[in-house]
């Protein structure tokens, strides 16, 4: 152990070309301050694929598998002392993807109405009511079996009128609000919190207050625009929450970060992986998605990035398509299928497949219909990117 601690603490730069050498050393550590290590866990065994260990402080791993286990099965005493090398960062699609198939629930006449979702959306403003539309209706496609609605009064006919699918509930500006919604809340597996919330203070206050209520309730929630708003404002709401998900677009990262890092971050289409892995550990290891030209999602163990896919097309509602889809994949990620083998604990791969499938949305829609791409275009594709993507 002294020597796998000071080979890699201290013995840097000679390089490491000796596969068996490296297999002996990688059972006993990781590294990641390396550059294009390939780590594969077999059968409890660790074996490092690189010929090319070196001091880059630039690192970029491969999937690594079981690596959150892994992790644990490390002594203490070299935990700590590796502390703050931990970092790694997987862009394996196919491993990611092949990880997500495996809890999507097959289709099948075993499962009765409300098993594959119930999912809540609280969000919907005098202003807003396209937004908590798209992220119910993507839930719904996406393949939940019920989506709710909790908007404020003046939406909730208007949402009615996009589509009968959808159970609209105008309680969110009614003074017993968090007591009458929180009736509903047994029923429902997830929600998002957020798209069109608008930004009212009596209304933000009763969503914090549903925050804390959810968290009582132990149950999974995608924290999205204007919750994120919220979030800026009152950051000890989710701090160490491990069931919740914030998915920041650009401005929003940088607010965040403003607010819990006190460090001014310019917005930006393509995150830093690293001021993402902060924030996740920032906020106590919840996991943050900054969309972007590229995906970056972390809890601060694990960074993952999607890139596949996506659109020049910059319309309004795609955000909601993902934190939709997301709520449905977060239940399904937690709750359905084997996660032995997975690549990723399951919120991160509920990140992946969300981020993946609204990229091939907006991929497929675009070829179609080019600079005219509205955010409806890709609701209407999202049986044919998951298909592309998940199968049936
Ligand atoms: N059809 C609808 O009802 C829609 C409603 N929406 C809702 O609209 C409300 C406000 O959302 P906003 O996203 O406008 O939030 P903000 O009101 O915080 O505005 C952010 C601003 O930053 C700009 N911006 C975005 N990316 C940027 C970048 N990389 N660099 C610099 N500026 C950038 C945007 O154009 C926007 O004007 C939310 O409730 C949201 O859910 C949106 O979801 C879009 C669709
Ligand atoms: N510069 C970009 N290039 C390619 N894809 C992007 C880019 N920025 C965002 N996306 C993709 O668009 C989707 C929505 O992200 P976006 O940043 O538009 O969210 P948002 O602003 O919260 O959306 P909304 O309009 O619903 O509020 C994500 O899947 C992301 O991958």
């Amino acid at each position: 152990m002294r020597f796998v601690h000071d080979f890699f603490l201290k013995g840097r730069g000679k390089g490491y070309t000796d596969n068996t050498t490296a297999t002996a050393v990688i059972k006993e550590t990781i590294v990641l301050r390396f550059q294009r290590i390939r780590v594969t866990l077999s059968k409890g065994y660790h074996r490092c694929d690189s010929s090319r260990l070196n001091q880059s402080t630039v690192f970029r791993c491969t999937l690594l598998d079981k690596f959150p286990l892994f992790l644990k099965s490390l002594s203490t005493q070299f935990q700590s002392s590796c502390r703050g090398l931990h970092h790694l960062i997987s862009t394996n699609d196919e491993a990611l993807l092949a990880s997500c198939r495996a809890f999507i629930p097959s289709l099948t006449n075993a499962l009765h109405k409300g098993q594959a979702g119930r999912i809540g959306v609280l969000g919907g403003s005098e202003e807003y009511t396209g937004a908590p539309y798209f992220a119910a209706i993507s839930a719904l496609k996406v393949g939940a079996d019920i989506a709710h609605v909790f908007c404020a009064k003046p939406a909730a006919a208007v949402i009615k009128t996009y589509s009968p699918e959808l159970i609209v509930h105008p309680l969110l500006d009614t003074d017993n609000a968090v007591d009458a919604i929180m009736e509903w809340v047994p029923r429902m597996h997830s929600f998002v919190i957020g798209p069109g919330l608008g930004r009212d203070p009596k209304i933000l206050n009763t969503v914090g207050h549903l925050i804390e209520r959810l968290k009582e309730a132990d149950r999974l929630f995608v924290l999205d625009a204007d919750a994120l708003f919220l979030i800026t404002e009152k950051p000890e709401l989710i701090k160490g929450y491990p069931k919740v998900i914030l998915t920041p677009n650009s401005v929003e990262f940088a607010r965040l970060c403003t607010a819990v890092l006190g460090e001014e971050v310019k917005p930006a289409p393509s995150a830093s992986a690293e001021k993402v892995r902060e924030l996740a550990i920032a906020f106590g290891h919840v996991t943050i998605l900054h969309k972007g030209a590229t995906d970056v999602a972390s809890n601060g163990r694990l960074t993952v990035c999607c890139a596949g896919g996506g659109s020049n097309r910059r319309c309004g509602g795609q955000g909601d398509l993902l934190a939709g889809s997301l709520a449905v994949l977060f239940h399904w990620a937690t709750g359905f299928g084997d996660r032995a083998a997975a690549a990723a604990p399951p919120e991160l791969l509920a990140v992946y497949a969300a981020c993946r499938l609204t990229r091939e949305c907006a991929r497929l829609a675009y070829s179609q219909h080019g600079r005219s791409t509205t955010t409806t275009d890709m609701v209407r594709l999202i049986h044919q990117a998951f298909s592309f993507l998940f199968g049936p």
